[in-house]
């Protein structure tokens, strides 16, 4: 595992938690909360001493089963005091109590998401302003909008900010759910026999966000549920926004109506930062952090972190805590030992098992799919990407890639990686996303 500060991990637990725990209780322990995920460690952000002790009182039991349930048996789960936490908290009641919001949120909006401190630069610009516009006038411009483009680039910040903002301002219902959990909710609510109300919860909403859409591709009910609550929304001009990591058209195990339907509004995509926003998107989280970052270590650290804003604020944050916890100052040798493992970019091996398991979940097929001899394009074709990006990202011969995908002859891995680079030079679209589904299989 990466060392990342992925607020991704946490959410999924504080998700299942807000479903738990009453309202009042969720406001009062958990929401107060930060945490960051490192090598199989949560590591939990608590504002005070006498915070911690009540929260392990009340909570630390199902944190822990939450962790190892949704992250992983081996997590551990660390505590650690933040006196700052409890000043962002007083902050935020100032402001909530300040802007009387009547709004009603359902789902996990991070406060901490904001358009005040969203970097605006080249990449993004586009997203950002059309983000910006939604926020300016729900359900009137950009219905629906969907936003896509690469891992930690900042799609969740912006449809964040986008609800915030809308809190903020006004009195929309706001219904925030990753894809993930629209379809678990689903399947719970049909073997509840509950689909009529689950129907009813997504129909009375002014704003409907949904992160990472893709995941209910190659799912026929929750896409067919799901167009149903798109169609009956959008009819009575209440805003869908939508992230993904691809286009609708790159989504292949989606439904035509729907992949029609997500194109009804505006598509944007989102880029990596060039190097300048990279150095202000750095310079904004170390000040957020309170903490002094020299040009050069911003730099090098901007120069060599180049594709993923969630590892640039990961390898800062990783910086801060070593730096605290030993005294030292960050100088340009700190920073090159302490990150001597993101910044070397030693080529790590990557097997292909790995690469096997990434591109079923990428296709939304079975990993077991790999190694069959089923020749339906929607099982044959990932397996052709898989072939292709062994052949790519590994040293094994033809023959040695055919063992691992169910004993093929290596003409089939050879015909396979042929079309893919045909495909490439034939299609500048088709050529990008082959360009991140591999870039997603070196991370
Ligand atoms: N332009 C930006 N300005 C400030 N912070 C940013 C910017 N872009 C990304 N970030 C930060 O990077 C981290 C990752 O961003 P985010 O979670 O929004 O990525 P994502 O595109 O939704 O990725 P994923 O596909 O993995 O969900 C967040 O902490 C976010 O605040």
């Amino acid at each position: 595992m990466t060392d990342t500060v992925d607020q991704s991990h946490w959410n999924m637990i504080a998700e299942k938690l807000m479903d738990e725990v009453p309202a009042s209780r969720f406001d009062a322990w958990i929401r107060p909360l930060a945490a960051h995920f490192d090598d199989q460690i949560l590591t939990i952000k608590v504002p005070s001493r006498f915070f911690l002790d009540g929260l392990k009182t009340h909570y630390g039991g199902r944190l822990n089963e939450l962790s190892h349930a949704l992250l992983g048996d081996d997590t551990q789960v660390h505590y650690e005091i933040d006196p700052t936490l409890s000043m962002r908290e007083e902050k935020k009641d100032a402001t909530a109590k300040s802007s009387s919001s009547s709004s009603s949120v359902d789902g996990f909006i991070d406060p901490r998401f904001t358009f005040e401190n969203f970097v605006v630069g080249s990449g993004n610009e586009f997203c950002h302003a059309a983000s910006r516009a939604v926020a300016d006038k729900p359900g009137e411009i950009y219905n629906p909008l969907y936003l896509y483009g690469g891992v930690g680039l900042g799609k969740t910040h912006l449809i964040n900010a986008v609800a915030n903002e809308l809190i903020k301002k006004d009195h929309s219902r706001i219904a925030y759910r990753t894809g993930e959990r629209f379809t678990n909710e689903l399947i719970q609510a049909i073997r509840n026999g509950s689909t009529d109300a689950f129907r009813n919860q997504y129909r009375q909403v002014d704003v409907l966000i949904i992160d990472d859409i893709q995941f209910i591709a190659g799912k026929d009910r929750t896409q067919e549920e799901f167009f149903h609550t798109f169609n009956a929304l959008h009819e009575i001009k209440k805003q869908i926004i939508l992230t993904s990591d691809r286009s609708p058209r790159e989504l292949t195990n989606l439904m035509e109506r729907l992949r029609s339907r997500f194109n009804w509004g505006l598509v944007a995509d989102i880029q990596p930062p060039d190097l300048e926003t990279r150095l202000a998107i750095l310079s904004s989280k170390a000040e957020l952090a309170g903490v002094h970052l020299d040009k050069d270590v911003a730099h090098m650290l901007a120069s060599r972190i180049t594709n993923n804003v969630r590892e640039l604020e990961g390898a800062l944050t990783r910086l801060t805590a070593h730096a605290t916890l030993t005294g030292r100052t960050i100088n340009i040798d700190f920073a090159r030992h302490v990150l001597r493992d993101l910044l070397h970019e030693e080529v790590r091996a990557i097997s292909v098992e790995d690469i096997q398991k990434k591109v079923a979940s990428y296709y939304n097929i079975n990993v077991r799919e790999m190694s069959s001899s089923k020749r339906t394009r929607t099982v044959a074709f990932p397996r052709q990407i898989a072939m292709y990006a062994c052949k790519d990202l590994t040293t094994m011969s033809l023959p040695e890639i055919g063992s691992h995908f169910g004993g093929k002859d290596h003409t089939t891995i050879l015909y396979a990686v042929r079309k893919i680079e045909a495909m490439r030079k034939e299609s500048d679209d088709f050529d990008d996303e082959m360009s991140r589904i591999l870039a997603l299989l070196k991370q």
